[in-house]
């Protein structure tokens, strides 16, 4: 069976709620979905440490990171995995697989591209094919994009929540994904 990994970071919940739309959005197809919050445990001395996730990337064929924006880029605990992965990057083991992200902020314009641009640069040195959204801004009836960033998926939130467009896209970008690996 087909394979796609999702390694994210979420401290209050707002992206976590990008993943868990994006994994609904394919709950009934044959694919398996490897989920991984990254953890503060995992983080020792600085450095992330999960061997068997790194088995388990290997296997799909396709990997999306997702990450609240901190700062305009990643939140440490995500570039902490980052930094781990170059254990696999010399023998380019990830090469080939379907890359994608998603990302919050607290503002409309939070520089949160920025952290797709990091996810993006990520991706290429991994070898990877970096795969964003087909759907200019707000251009259907389900305001997919609603940001309009066609990297990926960038969200706001309201009283805890993505808006619902965010959400709508993060379940675009789900469907656009499978139908290439499928
Ligand atoms: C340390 C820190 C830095 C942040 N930096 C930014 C930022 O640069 N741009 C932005 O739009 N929001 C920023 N935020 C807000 C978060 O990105 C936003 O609340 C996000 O939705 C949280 O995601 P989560 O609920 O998945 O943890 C920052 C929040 C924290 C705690």
């Amino acid at each position: 069976m087909k394979a796609i990994g999702i390694v994210y970071f979420s401290n209050t919940g707002i992206t976590e709620v990008l993943v868990d739309a994006f994994c609904n959005e394919l709950a009934s197809e044959p694919v398996e979905m490897i989920t991984h919050k990254i953890m503060g445990t995992e983080i020792i001395g600085g450095r992330f440490v999960n061997n068997d996730l790194m088995k388990k990337l290997q296997d799909c064929q396709a990997i999306i990171f997702a990450s609240p924006t901190y700062m305009g880029s990643v939140a440490a605990q995500f570039k902490a995995f980052a930094d781990a992965t170059s254990d696999i990057w010399s023998e380019q083991k990830l090469a080939g697989k379907i890359a994608a992200g998603m990302t919050s902020g607290g503002s409309e314009n939070g520089d949160q591209s920025e952290t797709l641009r990091y996810f993006q640069i990520l991706a290429s040195q991994h070898g990877m094919i970096w795969m964003g959204l087909d759907m200019p801004s707000n251009y259907n009836e389900l305001k997919v994009n609603r940001l309009g960033c066609q990297a990926g998926v960038i969200a706001t939130s309201k009283e805890g929540k993505p808006f619902d467009e965010d959400i709508n896209t993060a379940k675009y970008l789900a469907r656009r994904i499978y139908q290439f690996i499928k």
